[in-house]
């Protein structure tokens, strides 16, 4: 096993697959099932809180990179003291909440820029489960694409990597953003497969045309009855 994950596996896999699992022996199961060459790793809330800091460690010193979505919102300060705390697990990545703002945006940067192993410092745009509903509901009338676009834009002035969105908007921020800007879309589905509560959902192919930097998958692989099989056919439907 190799030990540092803090620079992309040179050979960039897309696929990030959703450990969205109660403990770090069910994660485990799943992670000895995969392969590194085809995928990367994303530890969310539920499995950071019940396994801790120390698991993603491990996790990151594995030959998979690790994406940490804790979705960092909280005072400039607050956040960009929880990305230097991430940072030092040795993550590949790690993202918070555009809707922070500018200045909480640019202190979580300072923060990830000065640590030693510098991850990826992404930001949430509009969540993949939302749709026009959800966002009215919440006091914003702006369509969902122009709100995505506006924090996106926000998110680059701000200095960070990319951004996560649904693919539905890569191509839009691909225009205006230009190539090397990060973009991470979950809420992805290869054909017939349950869309869960997904609201925006594309398929993985579909996803990488509309110009997709990394596909985050969860229960499509992780609910599969064999997941290996259903990492290795969205791989193939990705490469074709
Ligand atoms: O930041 C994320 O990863 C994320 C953002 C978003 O807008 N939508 C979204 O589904 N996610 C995460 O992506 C994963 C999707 O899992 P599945 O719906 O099972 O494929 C979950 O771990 C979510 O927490």
């Amino acid at each position: 096993m190799t030990t540092s994950q803090n620079t992309p596996q040179s050979h960039d896999p897309k696929i990030i697959v959703a450990l969205d699992y109660a403990d770090s022996a069910s994660a485990l199961k799943l992670v000895a099932q995969l392969d590194p060459a085809l995928c990367r790793l994303k530890v969310g809330k539920e499995l950071f809180t019940s396994a801790g800091p120390q698991f993603v460690e491990s996790l990151a010193r594995s030959n998979f990179g690790v994406f940490l979505d804790l979705k960092f919102h909280d005072i400039p300060n607050t956040v960009a003291k929880a990305c230097s705390a991430a940072s030092n697990l040795g993550v590949w990545m790690l993202n918070v909440h555009a809707s922070g703002g500018m200045e909480m945006m640019q202190a979580a940067k300072q923060a990830v820029d000065t640590s030693a192993s510098k991850p990826l410092l992404i930001a949430v745009t509009v969540l993949t489960s939302m749709n026009q509903q959800t966002l009215n509901q919440i006091g914003i009338q702006t369509d969902i694409a122009t709100h995505v676009l506006n924090l996106a834009t926000l998110t680059q002035q701000a200095g960070l990597d990319g951004v996560v969105c649904s693919a539905l908007e890569a191509e839009i921020l691909r225009t205006k953003l230009g190539n090397d800007f990060c973009l991470v879309t979950p809420g992805i589905r290869p054909a017939n497969v349950n869309k869960d509560d997904q609201s925006r959902v594309v398929t993985p192919a579909d996803a990488l045309n509309m110009g997709s930097s990394y596909l985050v998958i969860g229960r499509p692989i992780t609910q599969a009855a064999n997941p290996l099989k259903a990492l290795e056919a969205i791989h193939a439907e990705c490469v074709s």
